[in-house]
């Protein structure tokens, strides 16, 4: 897409079931993340995270949106409300489209972060992108939550805490498990994103991931965009599990 053309948010409504999907990279080098793209060749969506950055830094986001993909920058900043701008800023320059910062660094950061992410964006001549504020990962489980993090209101209910937080620092989106999308729906209408990992189709293996839901399902709760991972960049074919997430979801 050219840059031109990216004046509104990234999470605009979709018919076709490949623009649900944002498939994750986690990858330790790039050419291994480049050539899982290219045995997908029907994805719209990437999400640069932790493992994939930390090894091959902005370059191969660089790449990615050389090839026309589109970027979820997933660096999950949680910091003082400065560092998350500068961040924030540095992420938008880019070209990612969605950027993760935890919710959990207050709204002071949280209103910083989406200040410089319009910034940086406008100086390079980019949309601004959505910022997407990660409430609590999929990969805690109810009981060891409150047991290890002594937080004593129910998960979701932390979770919807968190979304609320970030919708009033002026973010507009937040990432959740798909278990907490239709209670979070319901108190954040459209058109702020709720973009739910933790998803497995039926029969895959759940392995670190403990609030999941299948893809048909995190849609019809009412998730906006679906991050999916290991069930299709582990699968044998990748294009294949791609394209029978898609099936699911058309
Ligand atoms: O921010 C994220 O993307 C994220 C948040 C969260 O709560 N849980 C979560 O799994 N993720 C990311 O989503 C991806 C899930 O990958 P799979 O479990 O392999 O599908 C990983 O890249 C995680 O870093």
């Amino acid at each position: 897409m050219a840059d031109a053309e990216r004046t509104t948010t990234a999470m605009e409504p979709t018919l076709d079931p490949a623009e649900w999907i944002i498939l994750a990279l986690d990858r330790g080098d790039a050419e291994a993340a480049l050539a899982l793209v290219a045995a997908v060749p029907e994805l719209r969506w990437v999400k640069v995270g932790l493992e994939l950055f930390t090894a091959a830094g902005p370059a191969v986001v660089r790449e990615l949106r050389r090839r026309g993909l589109r970027v979820f920058l997933d660096l999950k900043f949680h910091d003082i409300p400065a560092t998350m701008a500068g961040a924030c800023r540095s992420a938008a320059r880019l070209g990612a489209e969605l950027i993760t910062v935890h919710a959990c660094a207050g709204s002071e950061a949280l209103a910083a972060a989406q200040a410089a992410a319009e910034e940086g964006a406008a100086e390079e001549g980019l949309g601004a992108p959505t910022l997407l504020a990660v409430t609590v990962l999929t990969s805690w489980d109810p009981d060891r939550f409150h047991r290890e993090l002594a937080i004593e209101p129910p998960l979701e209910t932390y979770a919807g805490q968190l979304a609320a937080l970030a919708a009033a620092a002026g973010l507009n989106g937040a990432v959740c498990s798909p278990l907490e999308v239709a209670r979070l729906r319901a108190a954040l209408p459209r058109p702020f994103a709720l973009v739910t990992p933790g998803i497995r189709p039926a029969g895959s293996d759940t392995a670190d991931q403990r609030r999941v839901m299948t893809p048909a399902e995190a849609v019809a709760a009412g998730a906006s965009r679906l991050v999916i991972g290991r069930p299709i960049s582990g699968a044998a074919d990748p294009a294949a599990a791609f394209a029978a997430c898609c099936a699911e979801l058309g």
